[in-house]
């Protein structure tokens, strides 16, 4: 089986998060940015008209992203890692999906996040793919592997 690991990261956690399960599953691993850097003011969630916020506030939001995304035709599994924003990935994420083929993939994704569950994005991610797929709040390496090794990773 061959895995492609896609994650978003601002502040590093994802990103340390996505190298280790890369690691131990063999996974390649593609970094998606955004074309616009985000600046450390966009991603204050305590200002209400910061660019993360109205983003997030605006389901037809799609920030651009960085670049050319990877070839998945060569893959059978795909994970996209993301961090929570106002409990749902980031909208670049839906970006992301929406130019990408994903059908006849085995995918999963997971979060990074301050304290909130999967539930919310769970809910967004059913709606943007199109068939379902798994998602979990991470937090370390062990709950990780257990978790995509259950789920047939
Ligand atoms: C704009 C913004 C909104 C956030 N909203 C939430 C949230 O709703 N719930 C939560 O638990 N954490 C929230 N966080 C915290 C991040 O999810 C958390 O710090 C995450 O691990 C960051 O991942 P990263 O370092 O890969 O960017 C938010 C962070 C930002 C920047």
């Amino acid at each position: 089986m061959k895995i492609l690991l896609m994650y978003f990261s601002k502040t590093g956690t994802t990103k340390a998060l996505a190298e280790l399960i890369a690691n131990r599953l063999g996974a390649d691993i593609y970094q998606i940015q955004e074309e616009q850097a985000y600046t450390a003011a966009d991603l204050d969630w305590n200002v209400p008209t910061s660019r993360a916020n109205l983003e997030q506030g605006d389901e037809a939001s799609r920030p651009a992203y960085k670049g050319e995304l990877p070839d998945v035709s060569s893959y059978d599994q795909i994970i996209i890692g993301h961090p929570t924003w106002w409990g749902l990935p980031p909208r670049i994420i839906e970006t992301v999906i929406e130019d990408l083929d994903l059908s006849g993939k085995q995918l999963a994704s997971f979060a990074t996040s301050g304290g909130s569950s999967y539930a919310q994005a769970q809910t967004l991610m059913n709606q943007i793919l199109d068939h379902p797929a798994p998602g979990r709040v991470l937090s370390n390496e062990r709950d990780a592997i257990s978790w995509l090794t259950a789920i047939n990773f």
